[in-house]
């Protein structure tokens, strides 16, 4: 699988509409400039799902004090001992360096990484932070209020660009007891080791070389996925199968005149998603690489933001998307009087609780090979 496309770039989509009080955010009739937007997410969902954004109320300051804040996190060298252990049944606290894959064909990731969870109040209540630093445990509050407000914001978006109803996705959202937040750091590694060819076990299965993230879908609604300011992906790499591209290096730039300077991130659909929309919006395949033997030298940290509905909420192929499969093949083709009739629903409903255990069982498992 060849991802190398250099010169593709993501769109870039700013948000602002969706985070003014006005519009349909406080209920009203959508305005002008958030169609204008919801009509360009549904565009780029439809193509591939990878968005860059701006303005989703993170401002660079925030977002370069959350960034020390994990460096501390995974500079403790407590963190083996002390730190909560992650577990796919909690889904919360520290992963070792190299304990999970998300493709089985590969060796486990050369990835750390500690997840945190709702409720985001008072950090005391949060399971998965004690012995953290102080500096982590102060920001968490923060900015967990401000990425709950832009998950409920980009769901309007959503809703709004799949002409379904403006609820669609908040009122999966109550309790926020699937969200996830991933705070993900890649030490440096060594080049020349991750460059080799794959090789045959003795089972005759192809073993690949090891990589930062394997390739996979998100498995939820959508990601918001904060990059370290103008350090750029550093090797996140989107399926160009699905028409995405290597994500040119706009992450973190801005080009407004703020005075609270904003914080840009990427946005991509999930596999929930995908399943709601019955492939109208696409779940697309990415992974994180290690380009070249000078970014190998070099510490990546990322921070994914997953939301997911309610662990009790059905995921379901909703009756607006069953058919659109259907419905456009007969648009492509006037002389076709052979309309299908079928539904071509291709998921079985599940909960966001089973659907997120099965996905994080098969990333523990894809671990247990080191
Ligand atoms: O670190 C990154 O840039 C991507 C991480 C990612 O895709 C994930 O955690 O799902
Ligand atoms: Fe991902």
């Amino acid at each position: 699988m060849s991802l190398l496309y250099p010169s593709c770039k993501i769109p870039s989509v700013d948000l602002k509409p969706f985070f003014e009080e006005n519009g349909c955010v406080i209920g009203d009739e959508p305005t002008k400039d958030q169609l204008l937007v919801a009509e360009t997410i549904n565009k780029i969902c439809h193509e591939h799902g990878f968005i860059h954004i701006r303005n989703f109320g993170l401002t660079k300051k925030m977002g370069d004090t959350l960034f020390n804040a994990a460096k501390e996190l995974f500079d403790s060298p407590n963190k083996e001992s002390d730190y909560t252990k992650w577990s796919s049944h909690t889904n919360t606290g520290y992963s070792s360096y190299r304990s999970e894959s998300l493709n089985k064909n590969r060796p486990p990731e050369l990835k750390e990484a500690f997840n945190i969870k709702f409720p985001p109040t008072a950090h005391i209540t949060n399971p998965s932070l004690p012995h953290t630093p102080l500096s982590f445990q102060n920001i968490v509050d923060e900015y967990t209020r401000i990425m709950k407000v832009a998950a409920i914001r980009y769901g309007m978006a959503c809703a709004l660009a799949l002409d379904l109803p403006i609820d669609f996705f908040t009122k999966t959202l109550n309790t926020f007891d699937s969200v996830t937040s991933r705070f993900l750091h890649y030490p440096p590694c060594d080049f020349h080791n991750i460059t080799q060819t794959a090789t045959t076990t003795n089972n005759n299965d192809k073993e690949l070389p090891p990589i930062r993230v394997s390739e996979h879908t998100d498995f939820g609604c959508y990601t918001f996925l904060l990059l370290r300011g103008n350090q750029g992906p550093m090797g996140l790499q989107v399926k160009p199968g699905q028409r995405g591209g290597e994500i040119g290096g706009i992450a973190g730039e801005h080009d407004d005149e703020e005075e609270e300077e904003p914080f840009g991130a990427i946005i991509n659909t999930g596999a929930m998603m995908a399943r709601m929309t019955n492939d109208y919006w696409k779940a697309t395949p990415h992974r994180v690489i290690v380009p070249s033997a000078e970014l190998a030298s070099k510490h990546r940290y990322s921070i994914a933001f997953f939301v997911d509905p309610d662990s009790h909420e059905l995921i379901e192929v909703d009756e607006k998307y069953a058919d659109w499969n259907n419905n456009y093949a007969a648009a492509d083709n006037d002389d076709n009087d052979e309309k299908k009739t079928t539904s071509s629903l291709s998921y079985e409903p599940i909960t966001s609780k089973d659907f997120i255990l099965k996905k994080l069982k098969e990333m523990e498992e894809g671990g247990k090979k080191a």
